[in-house]
């Protein structure tokens, strides 16, 4: 069996407006079986772009220019970026499924929560019987954490926490080995973003997906992640185990962004008060 789910080669996109953005400027990378691969990087430095890339979901003026992605985690290699038309839909959701920030305001207003699971295995798994549908909708809203019963809620009856939920429930419906997250949690209070997270691990562990998990929130990674890629201008500066980024990094970028963190672990210093204050108010 194949131990790379996802191959990223050289992959090359830019924005064609004037002066034309080299936002994704040779990105080479390989995701696999059952890991989480955070990417970091600032604002700006192209992560989004890499996201939508690589689903081919870029939009004009974004166009691929060079590099190719290939699917490695089925009978056949599949080269992404080739997909057209319905063979691309078909991959999609199917074999790599992704959670965007704000994907939670990409559910339908006016049909219940049940009705956008059905469709898209009415879609993708055409042979399925109504039972069965009913009954992976039902186990999937209990396998994110939200009530079956919510099932018959449209969205707006739903917290920001539970829609969120509800996608990640829509990008496991298929059972996909690769899921793609682009700060699925940023919209969301710091509760519901740890309980989304510890839950995406979680499931992880047991059903074996692969994740590329993309955030500006460097510590966040180096929880979750088992490796990561360090973004830059566009391109990837820096790839390697959490342990060693954390621990060992090489990039100078890297350490700019780590020292960019408070540290969690480090000597507990006591607070002497704002510096600019001068009484002693408010203290
Ligand atoms: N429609 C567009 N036209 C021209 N340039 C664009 C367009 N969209 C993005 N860019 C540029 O492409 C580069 C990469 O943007 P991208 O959104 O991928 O970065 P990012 O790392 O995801 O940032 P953020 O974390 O803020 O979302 C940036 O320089 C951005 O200004």
């Amino acid at each position: 069996m194949n131990d790379i789910v996802l191959s990223i080669e050289d992959l090359r996109i830019d924005y064609a407006s004037d002066p034309v953005v080299h936002a994704v400027a040779g990105v080479s990378f390989e995701l696999r079986r059952g890991e989480i691969l955070g990417i970091a990087g600032e604002s700006g430095c192209g992560k989004t772009t890499l996201a939508y890339g690589i689903t081919q979901l870029l939009k004009p003026p974004a166009e691929v220019v060079g590099g190719a992605v290939r699917f490695l985690g089925g009978d056949q290699p599949v080269r992404v970026d080739e997909l057209e038309g319905a063979a691309l839909r078909a991959f999609r959701w199917d074999r790599i499924s992704m959670v965007f920030q704000g994907a939670m305001n990409a559910l339908n207003p006016v049909l219940r929560v049940r009705a956008q699971l059905e469709d898209v295995l009415t879609t993708h798994r055409p042979t399925m019987t109504k039972q069965e549908r009913r009954d992976r909708c039902e186990h999937l809203m209990r396998v994110v954490g939200v009530p079956a019963e919510r099932l018959d809620a449209y969205a707006h009856e739903l917290s920001g926490g539970m829609r969120q939920r509800v996608m990640i429930a829509m990008a496991l419906l298929l059972d996909p080995p690769v899921m793609i997250m682009d700060e699925p949690t940023t919209a969301l209070d710091v509760v519901v973003q740890r309980e989304i997270i510890a839950e995406i691990t979680r499931l992880r562990d047991e059903l074996g997906f692969a994740v590329i998990f993309i955030t500006h929130d460097l510590p966040l990674l180096l929880e979750i992640s088992d490796r990561i890629a360090v973004m830059r201008r566009g391109e990837i500066v820096e790839l390697a185990s959490t342990r060693d980024i954390y621990h060992r990094p090489r990039d100078p970028y890297t350490r700019e962004l780590l020292a960019a963190f408070p540290s969690l672990t480090g000597e507990r210093l006591e607070y002497a008060g704002a510096a600019t204050s001068t009484t002693e108010e408010g203290a």
